[in-house]
């Protein structure tokens, strides 16, 4: 193929703005990420060349090497990994396919100012990130195996790059770097020396460097020989430890070291939340150094997510995302695990089958969780930080988890009628607090606090001081369908199914009041029932309502409005369902409209009245109305008339 132009893809182009401009503060990242990716790409061949040798091309000395030149202003990055063909890196570079990390730059563009550099935190921006030092990027590259397929790509960083064939006699890719002038100091031996040191001191294969040294000729006897001037000497030294973090001994390791390991194996530019690093030894032999995010990473509720557990068998790399080692519920949990039970040719394909990877996930959920309980209990303020960024994925447990339902219902946090702003309560204090009388821990679904905080369905748990958890999250639909109960208390919607909230006695003088309201305005429900049968199930008096006129609730099994707007909002087809329609008895407008059936059972206003009944009860619950125009008409022409 000719030299062809073409321009990176919007998204890209917005990216580079962004890297460019939110990341200044901290350059030196940039050189932590080519190295990053020259470690993956060695990961890969080391890998592939297991099942097919002729990868290695009779090369397996992995290596990455810089190369700084002073004259041409150039920083070259070169390794031996797998190295890419000209398909791909027109897929990898240049374009942004996943429609998640789309919308992501869209967020991120968005964002005000100050949040971007944080935002961007999350994403990881590889090889874009070159463009913060250089204002010319050439790479070349050569897929292992295809020794006839070099592929040369350039950019000035202007939104266009050009792309042709070439050849390349060694697999792998090199990166070079003209960088800008200000930016020349990234080609001084010592700077180098410490952003690897700093950032890098971990990868696997030795990330080298060609450095010269003057010194004055020896003779035999090992003495530097007078007068005969200096020469100057080239050896290649490797500037990493290369030691494999995870295998080293907690107490040798460095909380920057930590870090900066976090920051190789997540792409994430934050620091981690929590680092836990262990050693099982038993019926299962592993190390795992595993982490915690601070923030959720942007592709958490995404099928195409990119990272998860790195799988090592005895310090060689196997995949770089080990689905099988943890339950979709800690798919936000990064690191490293390196077995010595495996084989090392074992396959992708078995992994998520084998007993011995059931084993260590086993063991990894137990580590995991039983952090998640010591912080809760320990430190508590950081925990619900945890909580609120990652508390809707760690519920999804509850629901696939049976194993581990006792411990993970302890981790769960809510907010409820009487936390304040900010403030969560658990099941365990949400069951020490409850009053004698109560006898089940309520609970209402729905978008959010503000709105369910107005909810008339709360009216008669408040009256009563019963408190009641708010599930605000989509998740806990399923949740509640799993969490039947905690210490021996049913969990009880407040709106579904009949409520029984009353002593022997109050429910001896309700009752009597609700026969006697039955027999006074038993033929009013039926009215109302009959105008409304398209919409609900049943009208009766109601047990929840103190304060106001009517509200909706399911029967026990039925589906409630929260459920509804999930479904919708997921597109899915809503199953016709019909609820129940509960009056207030004690309400003014109950005896109005009996007073107007009493004198004319016929009497338009009361099917006027009905229709507005029912909109009333679906606005209070935040459901919109299927009709607002006939609505307002209705309410306009009530006003006059309330006024004449
Ligand atoms: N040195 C390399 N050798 C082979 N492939 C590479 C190399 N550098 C980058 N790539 C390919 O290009 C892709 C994009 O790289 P880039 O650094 O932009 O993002 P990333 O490393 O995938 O992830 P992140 O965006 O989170 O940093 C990589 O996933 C990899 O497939």
């Amino acid at each position: 193929m000719s030299k062809a132009t073409k321009q990176f893809q919007t998204e890209v182009k917005q990216l580079l703005d962004l890297v460019i401009h939110s990341l200044y503060s901290n350059r030196d990242i940039f050189l932590r990420e080519l190295i990053s990716n020259a470690s993956d790409a060695i990961d890969k061949a080391r890998f592939e060349a297991q099942s097919n040798e002729s990868l290695l091309e009779g090369n397996s000395d992995w290596k990455i090497k810089l190369i700084p030149n002073k004259d041409a202003g150039t920083l070259t990055i070169r390794d031996n990994g797998i190295g890419m063909s000209m398909a791909e890196v027109e897929e990898n570079i240049g374009t942004i396919a996943k429609s998640g990390t789309k919308s992501f730059v869209q967020a991120m563009k968005d964002a005000a100012a100050a949040q971007q550099p944080e935002l961007i935190g999350q994403f990881g921006v590889g090889f874009y990130a070159s463009f913060m030092v250089a204002d010319k990027v050439t790479l070349t590259t050569r897929r292992a195996g295809d020794a006839a397929h070099g592929t040369c790509w350039e950019s000035i960083g202007d939104g266009s790059y050009t792309i042709e064939d070439c050849t390349k006699a060694e697999r792998g890719t090199e990166i070079v770097l003209h960088l800008k002038e200000e930016f020349k100091e990234y080609l001084d031996e010592w700077k180098i020396r410490s952003i690897v040191k700093k950032y890098s001191d971990f990868i696997q294969y030795p990330v080298c460097m060609d450095i010269t040294r003057t010194e004055t000729p020896k003779g035999v006897d090992g003495e530097e020989i007078e007068g005969a001037g200096t020469i100057e000497k080239i050896e290649e030294q490797t500037l990493n430890s290369m030691k494999a973090i995870w295998a080293r001994p907690k107490s040798e390791v460095t909380e920057e070291e930590y870090k900066e390991f976090y920051k190789h194996v997540s792409h994430d530019f934050d620091d981690p939340f929590k680092t836990i690093h262990f050693a099982a030894e038993g019926t299962s032999e592993f190390k795992a150094l595993l982490y915690l995010p601070a923030k959720k990473p942007f592709d958490l509720f995404m099928a195409e997510r990119k990272r998860g557990i790195q799988l090592y068998v005895k310090r060689v790399f196997i995949t770089e995302k080990c689905d099988a080692l943890l339950p979709d519920y800690l798919r936000f949990v990064r690191g490293v695990v390196d077995s010595s039970d495996l084989p090392l040719n074992v396959s992708r394909e078995i992994l998520q089958e084998d007993v011995q990877i059931k084993r260590i996930q086993k063991s990894l959920v137990n580590k995991i969780l039983s952090t998640l309980a010591d912080l809760k209990e320990k430190e508590y303020d950081q925990y619900l930080t945890f909580w609120k960024e990652f508390g809707p994925v760690l519920k999804e447990g509850l629901h696939f988890d049976y194993a581990n339902k006792e411990k993970l219902q302890e981790l769960m946090l809510f907010q409820s009628t009487r936390t304040a702003e900010g403030e969560y309560v658990s099941l365990k204090e949400y069951v020490e607090r409850m009053p004698e009388a109560q006898k089940e821990i309520y609970y209402i679904t729905g978008e959010d606090k503000s709105s369910l905080e107005q909810s008339p369905l709360l009216e008669a748990f408040n009256a009563k001081g019963f408190e009641v958890l708010f599930l605000t999250d989509p998740v806990d639909e399923w949740v509640v369908q799993s969490l039947h109960e905690y210490q021996e208390k049913k969990l009880k919607a407040v709106d579904r199914g009949d409520v029984d909230l009353d002593s022997e006695d109050e429910k001896k003088e309700k009752e009597k009041k609700q026969e006697e309201a039955k027999k006074e305005f038993g033929s009013l429900l039926e009215l109302i029932k009959g105008r409304l049968e398209s919409k609900i199930k049943e009208v009766r008096f109601s047990n929840r309502l103190t304060d106001s006129a009517c509200c909706l609730v399911a029967d026990d099994f039925g589906m409630n409005a929260n459920m509804e707007r999930i479904m919708k909002a997921m597109n899915q087809a809503v199953p016709e369902s019909k609820r129940v329609l509960e009056l207030n008895p004690d309400h003014p407008i109950v005896k109005v409209m009996g007073d107007m059936y009493k004198q004319n059972p016929e009497n338009s206003r009361l099917l006027d009245y009905s229709d507005l009944l029912y909109d009333q009860a679906l606005l209070t619950e935040g459901t919109p109305i299927k009709d607002p125009l006939k609505f307002t008409k209705l309410v306009s022409e009530l006003m006059v008339k309330a006024a004449q």
